[in-house]
């Protein structure tokens, strides 16, 4: 008869890597000692200072999601392989690990959130920014009413063209850059207004109140998403930028690029 140890411990048997999220420092030392299995950290930042990390976008309260995305990312820096057989150690109750879970790695998987930070146009902070600027205005809102809000960032030339003004533009002359504390507080002001924000590959914002013109031949955006989410998709089929949607309807935030949607959030959920 197994014991408790052999039925859990199937959970990490001759697995090919671990991923630890997030792990405390001396948890993470225990797990350097270990010879003969790989060792990934996963998180928003490389607390422990580990040799072989990867860098989680958002922190995930979904679990599911966080490992997902963990995986994802490790694929995509190539530090496990398709197939992979791997224990996930991550925190849901404690505030250390006390959860481990088996996953296979699949390629297959790839909803391209990484290519939305690392493939991108512009720089990988600027739409680690954008997002977070967008999860934090769907979270809270405008004065307790739900907001809509879209965000074009990257490849600003070649959005202003297929592009034109609403309104003044209120950045005109301006050189402010997202994840500035100010402009976070105005970004938040104008969005209650029409239009989309255009942001450099640097994070410049270089025009609010655009409207934007693409063609929307060949997007493939979900039914029931109105003209902004299309507006907004259909421009990253035109241009190498990203778009960054807000929905006022139903409070999700979600990301395009190249005329796809590859990334769906809810703001409660962070
Ligand atoms: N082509 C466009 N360029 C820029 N902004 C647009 C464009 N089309 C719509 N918008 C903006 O989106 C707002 C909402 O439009 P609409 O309701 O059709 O979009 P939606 O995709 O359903 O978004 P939501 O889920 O927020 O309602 C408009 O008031 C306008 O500010
Ligand atoms: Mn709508």
């Amino acid at each position: 008869m197994d014991g408790l140890d052999d039925v859990f411990g199937d959970l990490f048997s001759s697995v090919d890597g671990v991923l630890l999220f997030s792990p405390s420092g001396s948890y993470y030392e225990r797990f350097a000692a270990i010879e003969e299995v790989d060792v990934i950290v996963v998180g928003t930042e490389n607390e422990v200072g580990a040799e072989t990390f990867v860098e989680l976008p958002l922190a995930f309260d979904d679990v599911a999601d966080r490992i997902k995305f963990g995986i994802e990312g490790a694929l995509e820096q190539e530090v496990i392989e398709d197939g992979d057989e791997l224990a996930c150690a991550t925190r849901i109750f404690a505030d250390e690990i006390d959860t481990v879970s088996r996953v296979r790695a699949s390629a297959d998987a790839h909803t391209g959130i990484y290519d939305l930070f690392a493939k991108s146009r512009a720089e990988p902070d600027v739409v680690k920014s954008v997002l977070e600027l967008a999860v934090e205005l769907g979270k809270k809102g405008q004065k307790g009413k739900p907001v809509g809000a879209l965000f074009i960032v990257g490849d600003a030339g070649k959005v202003m063209n297929k592009s034109r003004p609403l309104s003044y533009n209120p950045f005109e002359k301006s050189h402010v850059h997202v994840g500035d504390q100010i402009v976070n507080v105005m970004l938040k002001e104008f969005s209650r207004l029409d239009g989309a924000f255009v942001i450099s590959d640097a994070g410049k914002i270089v025009s609010a109140y655009r409207y934007l013109e693409p063609s929307a031949e060949g997007v493939d955006i979900p039914k029931g998403l109105g003209a902004r989410h299309m507006a907004g998709g259909a421009i990253t089929r035109d241009t190498n930028a990203v778009a960054i949607v807000l929905s006022e309807s139903d409070g999700l935030v979600r990301a395009f690029k190249g005329g796809e949607l590859i990334l769906e959030v809810d703001p409660e959920a962070y």
